[in-house]
């Protein structure tokens, strides 16, 4: 599949744009008369015959069918994401025409009851996202121009003011959604399943996507029996696999070993939510279609690159899911190591999945397994703020009393290749601290023989040039530059070039699961993990995980709503980094 950062099944999607399309977008302040023009143009064209064909589905699937089943319906992350997801791409016009959800777990629940259920999911929150443009009152004028530039396809767009009320839309897509109770394990359910998909597909092509939202220890049992009793019998089946993938090198191996029993490698869709990010699958944008970056993006530029992710929230509710795995296994291992991989890789031979994840595992590849001198952990500790105490992470039922599983973790990595030799990638991630942020900071060399030097006294770190690229929340990619601060004397400032997403762009930023649901219907794999990345991102922390286990290291306790450990200081420290994030002018 080529058609990369483009869907043909999502008329108003803003990714539907072809990799060679010039991404012009028209901002309120710019001048109306030619838009006025355009507008009046465009209102005047019959669709050409292709609208239907591009923007819609073609004959083909007119008679061909998709039937997503989510496993683990009655579950808390089915709940909170997928099922508001598929409703946002359908109320985009982003499902095919022909589609149907099945909930499928052992609760008893009729399809009225799971339509309950998803109904008290669903907001009208979409509805801003496709209209919001229309607050600048030149919303349709936008949208056409839009339109006009992003190509044929697009052309449904300006008829998305015609579109019917978010709570019909809402009415129509609870009608797509039934229910099947049975058990995880059971054939025979899921050949109950099987049949009723059937009754649905109507002797059409069925193609078929189940998505394992189910802890990670019925994984297997559930694939043997759905891939046994119910994959497509004409057309193809796909299966979304949630994380853990395991929690170490062998048990991951084992996990995909089992897998591919039943399903083959094109077939398993292992998703990392953070690839669906926004500005994750901006970075690639930003490095290879800026001049000014590329070639800045090596050892001889950057000093450091900080990979940082913050929760001011703890484990409620999750306790015993994660006491099991902790955070360098939660968020370091995936969610910040496949960023780590997308901001290191060398230039993909082409956006294609597999060139852009051969790149990806090369750079894996290329690190040293993560030492144990190279690892600061901590754990939350109770704490009480303004007449509120907070939980310490063993207050959770579910945890150990005495368990010494890490919710914080500062690590130090690194890439042994030409670009980053010596280079440190430092990654933060921690629950219950302060805020919730989810980041990359690109630190600067020192400018040499800056002529400005003395107006920054000592402390050349504080004058260097950093890029942000702020994940969540609060979208942005920010450059710390220094300035001159006008006047007639020469006092230097530091200011940032700021693209704060809000305000830039009036849509409302689509959340990672539609895109990642999206791709896996449209076979897209590019943003999913193969398993030789799996195997490389577990060998390099499979050896400092089992030493911590097994030398029962005691995390540094800090209290819950705090800034985390002081250990991630001193770590930073050895490699003469300071951490962004807690600078005055972050
Ligand atoms: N929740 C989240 O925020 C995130 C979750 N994930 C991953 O997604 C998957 C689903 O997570 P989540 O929805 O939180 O999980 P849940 O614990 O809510 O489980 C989902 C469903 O699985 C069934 N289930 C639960 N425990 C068992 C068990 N021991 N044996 C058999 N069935 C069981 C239950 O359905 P029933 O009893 O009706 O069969 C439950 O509703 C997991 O792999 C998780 O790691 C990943 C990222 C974030
Ligand atoms: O995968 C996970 O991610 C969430 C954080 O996701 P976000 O999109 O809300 O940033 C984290 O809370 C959870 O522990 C982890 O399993």
């Amino acid at each position: 599949m080529s058609t990369l950062y483009s869907s043909n099944h999502c008329p108003s999607s803003s990714s539907s744009q072809s990799p060679g399309a010039v991404a012009t977008t028209v901002s309120p302040s710019d001048n109306e008369t030619p838009f006025k023009k355009l507008k009046d143009e465009l209102l005047s064209v019959t669709p050409p015959e292709e609208f239907t064909d591009v923007a819609g589905f073609d004959v083909k699937e007119e008679k061909s069918t998709v039937s997503i089943t989510v496993v683990g319906a009655s579950g808390d992350l089915a709940k909170k994401k997928i099922f508001p997801a598929l409703f946002a791409l359908y109320y985009e016009g982003c499902l095919p025409e022909q589609f149907t959800v099945f909930g499928y777990a052992r609760s008893k629940m009729t399809d009225a009851e799971l339509r309950n259920m998803v109904s008290r999911t669903l907001t009208c929150r979409i509805d801003k996202r496709s209209n919001s443009a229309l607050s600048f009152g030149l919303g349709p004028v936008f949208a056409l121009f839009e339109s006009k530039l992003f190509g044929l396809h697009e052309r449904l767009h300006p008829f998305g003011f015609f579109r019917e009320n978010c709570g019909e839309k809402m009415e129509q897509f609870l009608e797509r959604c039934f229910y099947h109770s049975g058990q995880y394990d059971s054939q025979a359910d899921f050949a109950e399943l099987d049949k009723k998909l059937k009754e649905h597909e109507a002797g059409k092509v069925s193609n078929r996507l189940f998505y394992l939202s189910i802890p990670p220890n019925i994984f297997i049992d559930a694939v043997r029996c759905a891939s046994l009793s119910s994959s497509s019998p004409n057309g193809w089946t796909r299966v979304i696999v949630e994380k853990p993938f395991g929690r170490d090198s062998e048990s991951s191996a084992a996990l995909t070993r089992a897998l591919k029993q039943y399903l083959k490698e094109d077939q398993i869709f292992r998703i990392d939510h953070y690839l669906g990010k926004e500005l994750v699958e901006n970075l690639s944008v930003l490095r290879f279609s800026n001049l000014i970056f590329e070639p800045l993006w090596s050892r001889q530029f950057i000093r450091n690159v900080q990979l940082i992710f913050a929760e001011d929230f703890g484990t409620e509710g999750r306790g015993g899911y994660f006491d099991n795995y902790g955070i360098i296994r939660d968020i370091m291992q995936n969610h910040l190591l496949q960023i780590l991989a997308l901001f290191a890789m060398e230039t993909p031979v082409s956006l294609d999945a597999e060139d852009i994840r051969n790149e990806k595992v090369k750079v894996l590849r290329s690190m040293r397994p993560l030492q144990l001198d190279d690892v600061a952990i901590g754990q939350y500790k109770s704490h009480t703020r303004g007449g509120v105490t907070y939980p310490a992470y063993t207050d959770d039922k579910t945890v150990p009393k005495d368990s010494l599983t890490p919710t914080f973790a500062a690590a130090a990595l690194f890439i042994d290749n030409a670009r980053w030799d010596g280079v440190p990638f430092l990654m933060k991630a921690g629950k219950a601290l302060h805020d919730r942020r989810a980041e990359i900071r690109v630190q600067f060399r020192h400018v040499p023989g800056n002529l400005y030097k003395r107006n920054f006294g000592t402390d050349l770190d504080q004058a260097t040039n950093e890029l942000v690229i702020r994940v969540q929340p609060d979208e942005a990619i920010y450059l710390k530059i220094n300035n001159k601060v006008p006047g007639l004397g020469m006092r230097l400032d530091r200011s940032n070039l700021n693209l704060l997403y809000a305000a830039r762009y009036s849509k409302e930023i689509p959340d990672a699961y539609e895109r990642l649901l999206l791709d896996a219907i449209e076979g897209e794999r590019r943003l999913f993990i193969r398993s030789d990345e799996l195997d490389a991102a577990w060998s390099l922390f499979t050896p400092v995980l089992k030493e911590l286990e097994e030398k029962k290291i005691v995390p540094e306790y800090y209290p819950y709503g705090s800034r985390g450990p002081v250990g991630a200081h001193y770590l930073a420290a050895r490699y003469k980094v300071r951490w962004g994030d807690i600078a005055i002018d972050k």
